[in-house]
């Protein structure tokens, strides 16, 4: 079967997977395909030789969420997707979920992985040769999780260089509701985001749709905008003329230690020769006409057994 967008045949998973709206809900409810570790086999594989799928750079993009726990992955994934926002969740379940959505007046179709790491990047492969777009995550009333979000920062900039395009990072600070217990200036976080050359925002999952929506649709747009001047590979800056290190081996250093001499400045794109390994995930379909004008109430449905409030 061809995915809309995806430009590549899908296999078929051993049992069918329900696509449609059958319950008649007024938008299409989310439906859970027990794909798990297909996922990777999927959507974001590259193919033998090391080449990305065929993949419309206008009508798909996937977006990895990163972050240390606790700072809201989830909540944003599922306020983005529902409009709700989840209070209880099970924080080692890591899922990706597709959605329709209309950026701009175009149609995409968004796939989402909210990932969990259980101690910082340090099983990076199953993100960075899928997603075309990184969304990092710190929460604003915690400074160890901007110190975290810093190491995937590194990560992703490492990753990128030798690389053949761009994959745009968004550095977001999660959880502005709890400004009177902020830790982490506004500043400093444009600072960090200017020093990795990402886009930077804050948002809170729990009160602002429009704001999480737009970080999205944002990614949406930087995939746009880089598959259109198609750059060309452009070496990353570094201060210092000393090579950086590998991943693996950037990733065995102590967290104190950053990187290895090196600053970057902007953030080239992946290198798809990596095949990811199995991505611990569902395969989880949002159909969404969210992004109609005439938008419809979601259905609810529980989502990894949260609870939605
Ligand atoms: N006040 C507030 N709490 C939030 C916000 N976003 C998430 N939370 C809470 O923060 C906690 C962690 O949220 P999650 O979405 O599970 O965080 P996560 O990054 O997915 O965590 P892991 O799954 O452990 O990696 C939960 O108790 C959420 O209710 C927010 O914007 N504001």
């Amino acid at each position: 079967m061809l995915l809309p967008g995806c430009g590549w045949k899908r296999a078929d998973p051993p049992f069918p997977v329900p696509t449609g709206d059958g319950s008649g809900c007024p938008m299409s409810p989310h439906v859970f395909s027990p794909i798990g570790l297909r996922m990777s086999s999927v959507f974001g594989k590259p193919r033998a030789g090391g080449e990305r799928p065929p993949q419309s750079p206008l009508g798909e993009c996937n977006v990895a969420i990163l972050g240390c726990r606790g700072v809201g992955k989830s909540a944003l994934t599922v306020k983005f997707l529902t409009k709700r926002f989840i209070g209880e969740y099970d924080p080692n379940l890591e899922d990706t979920y597709t959605s329709e959505e209309l950026v701009d007046q175009q149609p995409v179709l968004l796939k989402v992985m909210d990932t969990a790491d259980e101690d910082g990047p340090g099983n990076c492969e199953r993100y960075l040769g899928w997603a075309s777009a990184f969304l990092v995550v710190y929460s604003i009333d915690d400074r160890r999780s901007f110190e975290g979000c810093q190491r995937y920062l590194e990560v992703l900039a490492l990753h990128a260089q030798g690389c053949q395009s761009r994959c745009p990072v968004l550095l977001l600070g999660n959880k502005l509701d709890m400004e009177e217990y902020r830790q982490v200036p506004a500043a400093e976080g444009l600072s960090l985001a200017h020093r990795f050359g990402c886009l930077h925002y804050e948002v809170s999952a729990c009160q602002d749709f429009t704001g999480v929506q737009r970080v999205f649709h944002e990614a949406v747009r930087e995939v746009r905008r880089r598959a259109q001047w198609n750059l060309p590979v452009r070496p990353l800056f570094i201060t210092e003329e000393r090579p950086c290190l590998p991943v693996a081996t950037a990733l065995a250093l102590p967290a104190r230690h950053g990187l290895p001499g090196c600053t970057f400045n902007t953030l080239s794109t992946v290198n798809y020769k990596e095949i990811p390994s199995v991505a611990q995930a569902k395969l989880v379909t949002v159909k969404s006409s969210r992004a109609q004008s005439k938008r419809k109430a979601p259905t609810l449905t529980l989502l990894k057994g949260f609870k939605i409030f």
